[in-house]
């Protein structure tokens, strides 16, 4: 454990940002908001309920610039020393590290098997070291191709540790071609590496199609993804011997019981799992969580997570309960999730510390047993009397359940003791019965232990539960990304996951953690509590963003005035133009270019218009018992030709990257309605259809109303495009016959009213 002798220099290094200027630019802004609502009030009797309506957006936007700004205010981020790990830290602590995957055709296995041999390589010893894959699709192919990665492994992980390289993901790393003229031992060892790893792909590759199944797979017949019993197979179990830089470490394949009429919970569900099995074989007390399609990046990265936790402070326990690094991406699309991550997420860490995001993340194993920062002593055991309360065995099985070896496995984690034993196959029977669908019902899995339920969005909700129990945590942003994954591309996908997450998000706000409970609760700092109904009421938003695209429409159509005039006109075209600088600057300043701020600036725009309103109904329907919500998993994409070296924000060469794909699905009717509204104003506008001005003294639209109308269109210029294109890239023609008939019928009541 760490030296706690402080003449010693930090194993990590908190990093704050002034930002006086941003922050001058942050408060002109709502400055600007607050006189333009100030403009409204005093000039809300001439006008009709236009501005009514206008008045409502603008202060939903100023409430929202409001939190932002809070957010953003005081940005961290941690930076670890892992260097000075070795001469500080006498024995490293054990890390079990899960993978999930849930669906062999969304998450093709080959993509599963690059981030299962990136984890298996890190930079770390291999006997601290076990690698748990969950796998919800109980496919007999995904099995098979980490029994074929587990053989691999034994040839790639030691050419890892030989030539300590930083990539370790063999499709990502082999992207990059040996010098030919090279002869010497490495290229001989490249070479024949390369050629294992070809090896592999193709029989992962050939497996789609058929192959021998002996006895081993006998688990996997008759059975369904959603009906069939839980499967555990050791697939490497690590027995030493062979010295570090060759050794494997643990490698284990479960898939839960799953049956039909069963609520499975999803990823939270698969996670819930992982740690009872991961409790019962390794009982690591820290859990690294990635999603199946992102690799590890940054061999280094174990260590490094490891100098924020054994950092001891002066006087009290280390309160970190996990270590979220940045999610970056390896392919197109991922613009505007990497910016909003980069100020949100070290916005958060100034506060209370960054949100968990679901994947790249290590957790305390303690703290998501349930224990709170006032449960523990100084020295980070628990308080006599709540060691009482934990360790009970009564209190055990009524939050972890009646398996006898959870219990001891639980009040060791707790007690910070590892497992008497550590044969792997000893524990497959147990292992088998935690894994059983009905395991979970009248414990506390779910509701205040583990992974928790009750959201899609399972990472910010159990984020919020961890920062409510007084923990904080820590952000990591590597100059190169530790953890790459993949993004789909615009379109239909893009949709389903965004409504996924902005209904996920509406679910928090709505159950018990919402971050409106509660308000003047210590533990929750209250600006880390805005910073959560920031990112919760996401959902929301789509309302006023809607509203808001077809204001200047219907303004420029019923010839009144939407925005301040004469001088004041100033308001809104400073705040329009500080807006697109700053975000550009936001852009610019990652690396990004100008073209992908403006495509991120629409894709964003049609996400917050067009997807949320169904996260809204959702949650309507949610909250009225009609339907629940669902996790439907995002399609990944694996493209071994891709260029890129997986340093810094990369994006992908293919000519149709970035191009907006559509289907006749009722998402992108919103986006066209609003297209063929404000192209209708515009031509109005332009040939001078509108009506005489209703209002007193005349003050009629102008052309400020038909520039609005023009910056929406540029905004959903995927869907300007779409009315042109065929194919995937035009929007159907029975999206565009349905929106043409609303738009008639918005224009019929905007010029007659
Ligand atoms: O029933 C399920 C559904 C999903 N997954 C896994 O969950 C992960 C995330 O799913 P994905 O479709 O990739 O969702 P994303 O939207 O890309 O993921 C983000 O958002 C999710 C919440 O909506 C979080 O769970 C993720 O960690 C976060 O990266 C993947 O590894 C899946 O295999 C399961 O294990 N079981
Ligand atoms: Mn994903």
């Amino acid at each position: 454990m760490a030296d706690s002798s402080s003449s010693l220099p930090s194993l990590f290094e908190k990093i704050s940002y002034k930002r006086y200027f941003l922050r001058a630019v942050d408060l002109t802004m709502l400055g600007l908001l607050f006189s333009l609502l100030l403009y409204r009030i005093l000039h809300m009797s001439q006008n009709d309920n236009v501005w009514v309506v206008a008045f409502l957006c603008e202060s939903f936007f100023t409430f929202i610039w409001l939190l932002i700004t809070c957010i953003k205010w005081t940005p961290a981020e941690h930076k670890p020393y892992p260097d000075r790990l070795d001469e500080r830290v006498h024995e490293l602590p054990s890390v079990d590290m899960f993978v999930t995957t849930a669906d062999p055709v969304r998450e093709p296995p080959i993509l599963v098997v690059n981030t299962v041999l990136s984890l298996l390589a890190v930079n770390y010893p291999a006997n601290k070291l076990a690698c748990y894959v969950s796998d919800d699709g109980c496919s007999p192919l995904v099995y098979f191709s980490l029994k074929e990665a587990s053989n691999f492994a034994k040839i790639w992980v030691p050419f890892c540790k030989k030539y300590n390289f930083r990539v370790r993901a063999p499709f990502r790393y082999f992207l990059n071609s040996l010098d030919a003229k090279e002869d010497s031992e490495f290229s001989r060892d490249w070479e024949m590496t390369k050629r294992e790893y070809e090896k592999l792909s193709g029989k992962v590759e050939d497996a789609t199609r058929d192959w021998d199944a002996d006895d081993d797979f006998e688990a996997f017949s008759n059975t369904k993804p959603n009906d069939h019993s839980t499967i555990v197979k050791v697939v490497w179990e690590n027995k030493g011997g062979v010295g570090d830089e060759k050794e494997v470490p643990h490698f284990v394949y479960v898939s839960r019981e799953k049956r039909p009429n069963y609520l499975h919970h999803y990823k939270a569900g698969a996670m819930n799992f992982l740690v009872r099995v991961s409790g019962l074989m390794t009982n690591a007390p820290y859990m690294l969580n990635v999603d199946c399609d992102m690799f590890v990046n940054e061999a280094d990265v174990v260590r490094q997570a490891m100098c924020i936790f054994l950092q001891k402070s002066k006087n009290s326990i280390n309160h970190c309960a996990f270590v979220q690094y940045p999610q970056d991406f390896y392919d197109s699309n991922c613009e505007e999730l990497v910016v909003l991550q980069s100020h949100l997420s070290r916005g958060f860490a100034g506060i209370q510390g960054s949100i968990y995001s679901g994947s790249g993340c290590f957790h305390t194993r303690r703290v998501m047993y349930g224990l709170s920062v006032d449960d523990l002593e100084e020295d980070g055991s628990p308080s006599s009397v709540n060691a009482r309360k934990f360790l009970d065995e009564e209190s055990l099985a009524r939050k972890f359940g009646s398996s006898k070896e959870i219990r001891k496995s639980v009040a060791n984690a707790l007690q910070r003791k590892s497992n008497s034993q550590n044969i792997l196959t000893n524990f497959l029977d147990e292992a088998r019965e935690v894994g059983q669908c009905q395991y979970e019902s009248q414990t506390s899995w779910g509701k205040t232990i583990g992974w928790l339920y009750d959201s899609t969005a399972e990472d910010v909700n159990t984020s919020i539960d961890i920062h409510s129990r007084g923990w904080t945590s820590s952000y990591i942003y590597p100059v190169q990304p530790a953890f790459l994954g993949c993004m789909p591309p615009g379109g239909p996908e893009a949709m389903v996951q965004q409504r996924r997450w902005g209904t996920g998000m509406l679910e928090v706000l709505f159950n018990k953690h919402s971050p409106l409970i509660g308000i003047f609760s210590q533990k929750l700092r209250f600006r880390q509590r805005l910073a959560y109904i920031h990112i919760f009421t996401w959902g929301l938003r789509s309302i006023p963003e809607l509203a808001y695209c077809l204001l200047p429409a219907f303004c420029l159509l019923h010839n009144s005035a939407l925005f301040p005039k004469g001088l004041c006109s100033g308001i809104t075209v400073t705040l329009v133009g500080m807006h697109c600088l700053y975000t550009l600057w936001e852009f610019v300043s990652l690396g990004f270019s100008v073209h992908s701020w403006y495509t991120s600036q629409s894709f964003w725009r049609i996400k917050a218009t067009c997807i949320w309103l169904f996260s809204i109904t959702d949650i309507i329907f949610k909250l009225l018992g009609v339907s629940k919500t669902v996790f439907i998993v995002t399609k990944k994409t694996f493209n071994e030709t891709r260029s890129g070296t997986g340093d810094g924000p990369s994006c992908s060469a293919d000519p149709n990257a970035g191009k907006f794909e559509f289907d006749d699905s009722v998402y992108f009717l919103p986006g066209t309605f609003i297209v063929l509204v404000n192209l209708a104003a515009i031509a109005g506008f332009l040939v001078g259809l509108q009506p005489v001005s209703h209002i007193y003294g005349g003050g009629g639209s102008t052309f400020v109303e038909a520039c609005a109308c023009i910056l929406v269109v540029m905004l959903f210029l995927p869907f300007l495009k779409g009315l042109f294109e065929k194919g995937k890239y035009g929007i159907p023609l029975s999206t565009l016959s349905k929106a043409a008939f609303l738009a008639v019928l918005f224009v019929v009541f905007s010029v007659g009213k």
